[in-house]
């Protein structure tokens, strides 16, 4: 009873949640992916159609309730049959609206519901990508093709059920109703609307391509869109609202294009069937006639033949109108599946346990690694050991690979050979929700959700209380300039965190991660973009950050590693120079040279 109860409820179903491998299975499958859901609320949807099967037949008895009303009349007054078959008719005139009703009441449910459940499961599908994924596609196409795919569940459902079926239903009712006056006129009409039903659906299905087309043009103007809109200044700053504006319009220029050839080709398969059905209709009025001029027919009769045969025929015509239809929404769904359900790059191990609370220790041992389709290794057999507490600057030229030792330490991407171990465990053996909470990251351009500065610090530990949040915004220096604005810790950030200064937002970065309070921290060029005034209060905090934990600084201006134990000069994807930075200054070396030329550097631009 609970699971049935269940089943009627609307929101995101969470108790039967489709794993990575249920969603792949059906990428390349729309159909069967929204049955999926269809059967996971299998109660909601079983009213829904006994509702509708139930209503096409009585909309069907109501033209033989009709007939025999018809038929009560021509025999005369007298008996009380005339109003017996009044009371049929009206009986089932309103069974016939009722279950419409019920129908519709219930499927206000369960439709949302469907796609409620499929957006749930889409976004964590989505979820579990790697920054590769993102890397290579365009947020506002992916963010559209969720969306697209609840919409097209929604409208394939709706399609379905209220324009597909009941025609499908009342055709077949039609047909056994009419075999009972006239058998061969009953198996023509059956014949004529099979023919025409296997004709129009196999147009449709060629239509397919079309359809298809449209979608992906229709998802690249979404794509177009959020692009320019989440680049605005740049946009503005190079004045080329103009050419980008020219751009927006040659791209919905070619969706309408495909989008009318996909509406054209419907069109042409409905004005066909149109033709078909008229024809057919004239030849089904001579025979009823002719039928009743025979002597062969009641007037009853001929009522009752004329309206099941206009029900067969209209039937027909809106069933092969919906499937036509149907054909362009499964179309936008298989396009947007298609996008969406792509494997997981680097998907936890088989087994993977979670990595033990950790001190720290951070070990590459010959790690070697390429970018798939990038130029040539980055990293050849890199060795490196950092015990528990060491602060590390990772230093070197542009391209010298120090991102992607930070990058492969997330795990982002896995070594082709080699091995990463935190606190001795090989990384690729631990799931990546444990590996990422041992884990803080300070980067130069500091993520920031649209939501409030406190939640945002507060993503670093969810169940914070407010006073561990005041703290940390204390320790990292900016408590003073958040509380000076209009709103304080409930001012809404912007988008990426556009109402705040470059400093602004690495202190809240460093608020965020002191919260964590995660055992290793990155930071990759954290003060690189800062002006002195705002780099002494983030150096100020990052000081505190760095306290007690195994740091790993990329920077490049050599200055902003005061303090550090030890420095690690990169080249060519190897370590060239190892040490303490006093050690490393006195002896020459790759690292004495980075000094000297960046020395030759300031003092040039003094
Ligand atoms: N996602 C990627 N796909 C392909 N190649 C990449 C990718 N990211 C980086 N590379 C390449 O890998 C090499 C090393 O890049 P990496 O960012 O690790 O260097 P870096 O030392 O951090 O450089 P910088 O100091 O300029 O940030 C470069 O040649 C770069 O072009």
């Amino acid at each position: 009873m609970t699971v049935a109860v269940a089943d009627l409820r609307a929101g995101p179903d969470t108790t039967g949640r489709a794993s990575p491998a249920d969603l792949l299975r059906y990428a390349a499958r729309p159909l069967g992916f929204l049955l999926w859901y269809v059967r996971r609320r299998a109660l909601a949807h079983g009213v829904v159609l006994g509702a509708v099967l139930a209503a096409v037949a009585c909309s069907v008895g109501t033209h033989y309730a009709v007939k025999n009303l018809i038929d009560s009349l021509a025999a005369g007054p007298g008996g009380g049959e005339v109003w017996a078959a009044f009371a049929v008719l009206v009986a089932v005139l309103s069974a016939d609206n009722l279950l419409w009703r019920v129908g519709g009441w219930v499927a206000a449910g369960a439709f949302p519901a469907v796609t409620a459940d499929m957006r749930a499961d889409l976004f964590r599908h989505l979820g579990g990508h790697g920054p590769a994924f993102f890397a290579g596609r365009s947020a506002g196409v992916l963010a559209s093709r969720v969306t697209a795919t609840a919409n097209a569940s929604y409208t394939t459902l709706h399609n379905f059920t209220w324009h597909t079926l009941p025609p499908a239903i009342a055709v077949g009712f039609a047909i056994a109703l009419l075999a009972s006056v006239d058998l061969a006129m009953a198996a023509a009409l059956a014949a004529a609307a099979v023919v025409l039903g296997l004709a129009v659906a196999c147009l449709a299905a060629r239509g397919q391509p079309l359809h298809m087309s449209y979608a992906e043009k229709a998802a690249a103007v979404d794509g177009e869109l959020v692009d320019v809109v989440q680049n605005m200044n740049l946009v503005r700053a190079f004045a080329s609202f103009g050419r980008e504006r020219h751009r927006f319009e040659r791209v919905v220029r070619r969706e309408v294009a495909h989008r009318t050839r996909s509406l054209r080709y419907l069109e042409r398969l409905r004005l066909l069937h149109a033709v078909v059905t008229a024809a057919l209709t004239t030849v089904l009025l001579a025979w009823a006639v002719w039928l009743w001029e025979q002597g062969r027919a009641t007037t009853g009769d001929i009522v009752l033949v004329c309206s099941l045969g206009f029900t067969i025929l209209h039937g027909s015509r809106d069933l092969a109108v919906a499937l036509v239809d149907l054909t362009q929404y499964v179309a936008r769904l298989s396009e947007a599946l298609a996008t969406l359900l792509v494997p997981h790059e680097l998907p936890d191990a088989p087994g993977a346990r979670p990595l033990r609370p950790a001190r720290g220790r951070v070990t590459f041992r010959q790690v070697s690694f390429a970018y798939p389709g990038g130029a040539g290794p980055v990293l050849r057999g890199l060795d490196l050991e950092i015990p528990p507490g060491q602060r590390v600057g990772l230093v070197g030229r542009s391209g010298a690979g120090k991102s992607t030792v930070l990058a492969l330490l997330q795990r982002f991407a896995t070594p082709q050979s080699g091995q990463i171990l935190v606190d001795g465990e090989d990384i690729s053996r631990v799931t990546q929700e444990s590996l990422a909470r041992s884990i803080a990251v300070v980067p130069q351009d500091v993520p920031l959700l649209h939501r409030s500065i406190l939640a945002n610090i507060r993503y670093g530990r969810p169940d914070a209380t407010d006073a561990e949040v005041m703290a940390v915004a204390e320790a990292a220096c900016c408590r003073d300039f958040i509380e000076a604005l209009p709103h304080g810790f409930d001012t809404i950030v912007g988008d990426r965190g556009a109402k705040l200064s470059g400093g602004q937002r690495q202190r809240i970065a460093i608020a965020r991660a002191l919260l964590k309070d995660a055992p290793i921290l990155l930071l990759d060029e954290a003060t690189s973009a800062l002006d002195s005034e705002s780099e002494a209060e983030v150096r100020r905090a990052l000081d505190r950050l760095m306290e007690g934990r195994t740091v790993i600084a990329v920077a490049h201006r050599l200055a902003t590693l005061g303090g550090f134990d030890r420095i690690v000069v990169m080249h060519d994807g190897r370590v060239v120079d190892d040490g303490a930075p006093e050690l490393l200054a006195r002896r020459s070396g790759p690292y004495r040279e980075l000094l000297r030329l960046q020395t030759f550097q300031l003092a040039e631009a003094a």
